[in-house]
């Protein structure tokens, strides 16, 4: 399975009214990676636009993942993103299997990076690489980086963080795979306008 592309990631505040809408939007456009990314504890909830989301990725022969919530994903058959403070790699990997992708968020240490290699990661993010309204506080992360991932790594590299159109080229010629985004595509102004974006973000790729 190759990983490499737009990795969309919902947000429930912006999405809010035109969720399914604007991630179908994405998936005609082209996503290698879709995140459900929902911070809040409204369980049912969850479930119902989790399921929802396995199924027009289904459709649209996308992998799901689920951020944060590995008994979610297992229900769901799906991928999960771990965090440093999403508890271990080894025991998802584990629970999950052996084919599903799990992603671990190293933000901008290498040491994390190898470490989650070790424990069976499916790909590993860096971030965040500029200034980003849904993850303010996010940790700063360098170019630099990733040309030295790309020399010790043997696994698909993402990169999260403020990441748009007009700023993501550089990433990719630094040898990212995976392009994490989240206001860079859902904050347009419309579902043509996402599919848009989706489609360019895919044509980075190809260059
Ligand atoms: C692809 C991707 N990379 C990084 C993150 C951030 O994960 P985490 O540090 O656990 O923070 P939250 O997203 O849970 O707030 C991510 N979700 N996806
Ligand atoms: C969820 C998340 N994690 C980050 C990290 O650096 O680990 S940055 C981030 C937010 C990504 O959203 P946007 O594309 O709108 O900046
Ligand atoms: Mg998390």
């Amino acid at each position: 399975m190759k990983l490499r592309g737009l990795y969309a990631i919902t947000d429930s505040q912006l999405l809010a009214g035109k969720f399914l809408s604007y991630v179908e939007a994405a998936l005609e456009g082209g996503v290698t990676l879709l995140q459900y990314r929902d911070k809040s504890s409204d369980e049912a909830r969850r479930l119902r636009e989790a399921e929802a989301l396995r199924d027009l990725c289904e459709r649209y022969k996308t992998h799901l993942i689920i951020n944060d919530d590995a008994e979610l994903a297992a229900r769901l058959n799906v991928g999960v993103h771990l965090g440093q403070t999403d508890g271990p790699l080894m025991p998802v990997r584990a629970l999950l299997g052996r084919q599903a992708i799990i992603g671990s968020t190293c933000h901008a240490q290498l040491e994390l990076a190898e470490q989650a290699a070790k424990e069976g990661a499916s790909y590993v993010a860096f971030g965040r690489f500029f200034n980003s309204n849904t993850k303010p506080g996010a940790p700063a992360c360098s170019l630099d980086l990733l040309d030295q991932a790309r020399g010790k790594l043997h696994l698909p590299i993402c990169a999260i963080g403020g990441i748009t159109l007009d700023n993501a080229t550089p990433l990719v010629a630094h040898g990212v795979d995976l392009l994490a985004v989240v206001h860079g595509l859902f904050g347009a102004e419309n579902t043509a306008e996402v599919t848009r974006r989706a489609r360019a973000f895919n044509e980075l790729f190809k260059s």
